[in-house]
């Protein structure tokens, strides 16, 4: 069985320790040692007080579920230590040269990244983009103020408009999949971000055009109990990845 080491025990890292299939939890790791304590009784797993100690525990991947800045910070590190890695965070990648040197080093040391599709439906033939022209893909998410952490917005406000690698920067932990969008079809994205006090649901509405013909996809996704700026369907997302990579086949483009 596949063995994991969990950076970050936050929101995402309690449901993938709740819901985990297939995998094994050995390790874990998060900024706030309390977190991974607790973390490590509930499903029988090390908890570390620091970063060096939880890489050099003997298991084959890294699930990192805690911030951009653990992404940037350890992404190296963890290849170096001979781990594969999950990235939840992805808006890391956002910043092209740290991209190339992190997929650089991956395959200079034979290692792979995985990409959750995390809050959305569609990335799988969105990555047509790679071979095939998509001429507009737009990505508007709307969600309530709460998840957004804003405490002022008495009606539906366009928070900002403008493309996905500036977005992430603006909005670090509510727009992490404009860049997936981004990484899987190969192309800028546009993004609107709006608040909107009506709604109660995180709202992603894609708009694809080119070669293919035209789609349009709406997620209406159950906030997380725990952090509503963090979808259900998201932590969901990535406990399906890991079930998936210990199988022969493979479903989905
Ligand atoms: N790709 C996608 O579709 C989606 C991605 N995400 C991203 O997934 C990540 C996890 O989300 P979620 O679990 O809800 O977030 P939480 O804030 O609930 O949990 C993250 C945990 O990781 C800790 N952490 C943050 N930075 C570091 C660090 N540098 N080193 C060690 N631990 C750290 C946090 O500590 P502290 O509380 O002190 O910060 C917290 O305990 C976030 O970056 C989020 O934006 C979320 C939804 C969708
Ligand atoms: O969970 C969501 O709805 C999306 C999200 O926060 C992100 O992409 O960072």
């Amino acid at each position: 069985m596949l063995t994991i080491g969990l950076l970050g025990c936050g929101n995402i890292g309690n449901i993938i320790i709740k819901n985990h299939v297939g995998v094994d939890i050995v390790a874990l790791f998060d900024q706030m040692p309390g977190r991974a304590e607790e973390a490590g009784k509930l499903c029988d797993a090390k908890a570390f007080g620091n970063i060096e100690d939880f890489l050099n525990e003997d298991y084959d991947i890294v699930v990192e579920a805690a911030s951009i800045d653990a992404a940037q910070k350890y992404a190296a590190s963890v290849l170096e230590h001979g781990k594969d890695l999950v990235v939840m965070s992805v808006g890391v990648f956002a910043d092209e040269l740290f991209r190339q040197e992190i997929i650089d080093l991956a395959s200079s040391l034979g290692r792979k990244i995985y990409i959750p599709s995390g809050a959305i439906f569609g990335l799988d033939n969105l990555k047509i983009g790679q071979v095939s022209g998509i001429t507009r893909l737009l990505l508007r998410t709307t969600k309530n103020p709460r998840s957004l952490n804003i405490e002022e917005c008495a009606e539906r406000t366009c928070l900002f408009s403008g493309m996905a690698n500036e977005c992430i920067k603006h909005y670090p932990k509510n727009t992490n999949v404009s860049v997936a969008l981004e990484l899987a079809a190969g192309r800028d994205v546009e993004v609107e971000l709006w608040a909107d006090p009506s709604v109660d649901r995180n709202v992603h509405e894609i708009f694809i055009e080119g070669d293919f013909g035209e789609a349009t996809i709406t997620v209406k996704n159950l906030p997380s109990p725990d952090n509503p700026a963090t979808s259900y369907l998201a932590a969901l997302s990535i406990v399906t990845l890991l079930k998936n990579l210990g199988e022969p086949m493979r479903v989905g483009t």
